[in-house]
């Protein structure tokens, strides 16, 4: 058993609603003169004036801080006798006990000031009280114990028990403080509780002292424990019950040390009286401040034992006992002091309901029972329609939408920054690449259909309809459904290999819902090779056709690609998950055509060494495609066609099931190429996947097979499918769109760098051409031999490495302008002593021109001759013509005469180009390099110069 709270519907609950925080009754009782006391005449200084107040009345007689008036719950005068004092000052306390209230009566005072004499009474009072409400509430029943001890000497006494033994405290989590082996007597009536008074009256310590010749010697604890039950549930085990205790607690009194005996038994009683009553004081006094700190309850017996009645579980009160004797003035201030504390503390009592086992495992059962309903229509709440599950629902479908739209909207602005790149790129090379990639692109567009056969030439790709009494599905009137097959035909080997009708057979286009409609429905596809022995051909054509896919879907084919996406991917049952990858490789090719082409083309050119995609009709797919422009309509749209949704699984149905299997095995064998897996990259159907979609179809049929679902929850399955698709494109297409980027960028780097390089040549240019005006100017000014110039001239034409020279002939002939500008016109020595100047440049010019007058008889012939005349202007018919040829030569500074007068000295003295060697001779040295042995006469004309 075990005390838990509360009534039998909800013990819990009846316990929280009794609970009941509450301040200590505090009454004060006045008792009457003694003889003693009026004997001596002592005078009564304490007057009770209200039935809550009591005053000092000879305050005015003394000079005293001490307070003149006190007020408490109730004060009880002289002439109160112990009935009324219990009925407004314990009754209501006590008798909380049958409501299954602890309770607590204390009686505090002095010695002989009347506690025995009132708790006597009380208890009585109380006792008979609690049998009479017993005996007035028959439809309980009800159980009494009684226990009863004494605290003698700070040692714990069975007052029930005539061993005398002490009895030990033992700390219970739930009970508190609790005295072992503490006779507990079940009371069969009144009477038998009368005697059991009788008996603790006779065990319990008395001795005479001075103030009282049957001064009680301890404290005394009286407990009555009242457990009561519904007499219906009695014997049931099943009832619950209400258990709660009294204590009767009569105080050994305070005795002042002048009272007390200076030795023996006496003096030891008071001393352990003393400080238990001081202990109790201290815990009285922090009670009254509140529960914060530490209470100093283990401090002394009495206050372990009273702890769960001084602020705890329990209705307490409290009579102070007090003599009006005026000797006892000091003693009956304490009296006072004390209750004034004891009237702050506040306790804190509830009902204790104590259940049986029987009924605690009833409650829980019925607990367990209440739990699980709620979990069994919480989990129901997740897969029934719960109004907040949809709301839920609907929030993430909208919130897909605006994902899908936001993917959208990203990949149209890669693109449009992608145009915005080539468009900046001027590199005709790249922009005639990519124009030849867009013109693919578009042969793959629907509008080119109808010219199917020239499609294949350019792109390798050949759309390709079955024949009109294609056996596969039907004719559109029958199945509504056109087929569609796609092939990639090897532009490097001839085409023409017809597929075999079984063959064709195998080619499981895209169905169309309506021939009329153009182009309004593509079913799911799968890709299958029916050849493997080029697949890496393959392989690049899937590439460019993946490259090629933004164009295909955004503008050209669709003009809205969330149609083409929502047609061909996302609803796809989780069965045939597995062809999601393939259908979207495929889906590139898969081409709205309309009527035209769809009887245009009677039957399939196959190259004998060509890829071909078979392009097979998912039996679960049915989506709209290419009509759609919102997610919206696209979910309109798979609502509406659940109910006319065609059925390829019935086309499979009627199908003879030889053929099936038949038609099976050839497209797997093929849809399990390894060779294909690799070259597409794609994740194939696998035969135990087909097979048992098949099966299923052929037990369940159709949709439902695989369509468990409720239409919401199909539809936000679709959309996370779709949403995970379109996120899987759009990172592919980002991909894409970022290589392409990417290639754009490094072409543009390309060109610019090719531009940068030419524009460096083209300034390379200028500036050799200017250095070579300067110096041919310079030339011209320092009389500079017309060899060196000529073999100059023809050597430097204004490579990179010629700019070193052409600096230096610059710079050479610079100073020597520079020289002979300032006055120098003895010229300027060179390092082997000879000396450089105008004149004798001059005289060396001359003689150079008589030898290359001789070199033009030795070299020219009469005829060549003649014809320098004539392009030199001199006349046929003057004299000494090639002396006026020599003459003419490097006289101008225009280019033009000067590569003729160049060309012509070289010619005269037999100069060749003889490469870097010959350069070298123009070095930075002034001095000739005279190990060169040259033979030939132009050789000399350096000399002056170098
Ligand atoms: N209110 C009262 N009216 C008449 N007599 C009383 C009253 N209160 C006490 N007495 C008498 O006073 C005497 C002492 O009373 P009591 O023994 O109850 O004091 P006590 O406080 O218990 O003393 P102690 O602490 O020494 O045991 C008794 O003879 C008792 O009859």
């Amino acid at each position: 058993m075990g005390t838990i709270g509360g009534d039998e519907a909800s013990p819990w609950e009846k316990a929280e609603g009794t609970r009941k925080e509450e301040r200590i009754l505090v009454s004060v009782r006045l008792r009457p003169l003694n003889a003693k006391e009026i004997g001596k005449n002592d005078p009564s200084d304490w007057e009770c004036r209200t039935n809550t107040t009591i005053v000092f009345k000879n305050a005015h007689s003394e000079r005293t801080m001490y307070p003149t008036a006190y007020t408490f719950d109730r004060v009880f005068g002289c002439e109160c006798n112990t009935r009324h004092v219990y009925d407004e000052g314990a009754k209501e306390v006590a008798l909380s006990v049958v409501d299954g209230i602890n309770a607590s009566i204390f009686a505090y005072g002095q010695t002989s000031s009347g506690k025995t004499y009132t708790m006597t009474g009380i208890t009585e009072y109380a006792m008979e009280d609690i049998y009479d409400y017993i005996k007035r509430h028959e439809e309980r029943e009800f159980v009494l114990k009684f226990s009863a001890m004494e605290i003698y000497n700070e040692v714990v006494r069975d007052l029930l028990s005539t061993d005398s033994s002490p009895l030990r405290l033992l700390d219970d989590a739930e009970r508190g403080t609790v005295v072992e082996k503490l006779t507990e007597e079940t009371l069969r009536d009144r009477w038998h509780l009368k005697e059991l008074f009788c008996v603790c009256e006779a065990q319990r310590q008395v001795g005479e002292t001075s103030s009282n010749e049957m001064s009680s010697r301890s404290h005394q604890i009286l407990r009555l424990t009242i457990q009561s039950t519904a007499r219906e549930f009695t014997g049931t085990g099943g009832s619950s019950a209400l258990l709660a205790a009294v204590n009767f607690i009569d105080l050994a009194g305070s005795e002042r040390a002048s009272q007390s005996p200076t030795a023996g038994t006496r003096l030891k009683e008071g001393c352990h009286i003393n400080r238990s009553l001081l202990t109790l004081g201290t815990v009285i006094r922090k009670l009254s401040k509140g529960r914060t700190g530490h209470i100093p309850y283990r401090d002394s017996k009495l206050t372990r034992i009273l702890q769960p009645f001084l602020g705890g579980n329990a209705r307490t009160a409290i009579i102070c006992t007090m003599s009006p004797a005026r000797s006892h003035i000091e003693q009956s201030r304490n009296t006072l002091s004390f209750a004034s504390c004891a009237k702050q503390i506040v306790t804190d009592a509830h009902v204790n309901v104590l259940m049986s086992d029987k009924a605690l495992i009833k409650h829980l059962q019925k607990e367990l029972a209440r739990l699980e309903n709620e979990l069994r229509y919480r989990g129901a709440a997740s897969i029934t329609y719960h109004p907040d599950a949809l709301r839920e629902k609907d929030a993430q479908i909208k919130k897909m939408e605006r994902e899908i739209k936001e993917l959208m909207h990203q990949r149209d602005l890669a693109q449009s920054r992608l145009e915005h790149l080539l468009r900046a790129v001027s590199d005709d090379q790249f922009s005639r690449q990519w124009e030849e990639s867009s013109q693919s692109e578009l042969s793959y567009l629907p509008s080119a259909c109808e010219d199917a056969l020239s499609v294949s030439d350019v792109s390798g790709i050949t759309y390709q309809i079955p024949d009109s009494d294609s056996s596969m599905f039907g004719r559109p009137e029958e199945g509504n459904n056109y087929n569609i097959c796609l092939e990639l035909s090897d532009t490097m080997n001839p085409p023409g290999k017809h597929i075999p009708e079984e063959g064709r057979d195998e080619i499981i286009g895209a169905a169309y819902a309506d021939p009329e409609d153009q182009c309004k429905e593509v079913q799911c596809v799968e890709i299958h090779a029916l050849s493997t022995n080029r697949s890496d051909e393959f392989n690049l054509l899937l590439n460019d056709e993946d490259d090629s896919l933004l164009h295909l879907t955004d503008e050209k084919m669709l003009g809205d690609p969330t149609a083409e996406y929502l047609g061909n991917a996302h609803w796809i049952p989780e069965k045939e998950q597995s062809m999601n990858i393939a259908t979207r490789t495929t889906e590139n090719f898969v081409k709205p055509c309309n009527d035209a082409l769809s009887s245009a083309l009677p039957s399939v050119q196959t190259p004998t060494n060509s890829r071909e995609l078979v392009l097979t009709r998912s039996k679960s797919c049915n989506a709209s495609l290419m009509t759609g422009g919102s997610i919206v309509s696209w979910l309109q749209n798979v609502e509406r066609d659940k109910s006319t949704q065609p059925d390829i699984l019935k086309e499979f149905a009627e199908k003879p099931r030889e053929d099936q299997r038949s038609r099976e095995n050839e497209t797997l064998s093929i849809g399990e190429s390894e060779d294909l897996e690799k070259s597409t990259s794609c994740e194939v159907l696998k035969t135990e996947d087909i097979k048992a979609v098949h099966e299923e179809d052929d037990d369940t049929g159709a949709h439902d097979s695989y369509s468990g679902k409720s239409e919401t929850e199909e539809t936000t399955d679709q959309m996370m499918t779709f949403v995970s698709y379109m996120t899987f494109w759009f990172c592919n297409s980002l991909q894409l769109t970022e290589d392409m980027i990417r290639e754009a960028q490094a072409t543009r780097f390309q060109t610019i760098e090719a531009v940068k390089t030419v524009t460096d040549a083209a300034m390379d240019a200028v500036e050799f051409q200017r250095k070579q005006q300067e110096i041919i100017q310079l030339w011209h000014a320092c009389e500079v031999p017309l060899v060196h110039r000529s073999c100059f001239f023809l050597l430097f034409k204004g490579d990179p490495a010629d700019s070193f020279y052409m600096e230096v002939e610059h710079r050479r002939l610079s100073f020597l302008r520079n020289s002979f500008a300032h006055g120098n016109v003895d010229g300027v020595a060179a390092e082997d002593g000879h000396l450089f100047s105008l004149a004798s440049s001059s005289r060396y010019i001359r003689r150079e021109r008589e030898m290359l007058y001789r070199e033009m008889h030795k070299k020219l012939s009469s005829g060549e001759r003649e014809a320098l005349y004539a392009e030199w202007g001199i006349a046929l018919n003057s004299r000494q013509r090639s002396l006026q040829l020599a003459q003419l030569l490097w006289t101008r500074t225009d280019l033009q005469h000067v590569r003729e007068s160049a060309s012509l000295v070289a010619e005269l003295i037999g100069f060749a180009e003889h490469g870097q060697a010959m350069k070298e001779m123009f070095g930075l040295s002034f001095t000739p390099q005279k190990t060169h042995k040259r033979s030939s006469s132009w050789w000399h004309g350096m000399f002056p110069l170098l």
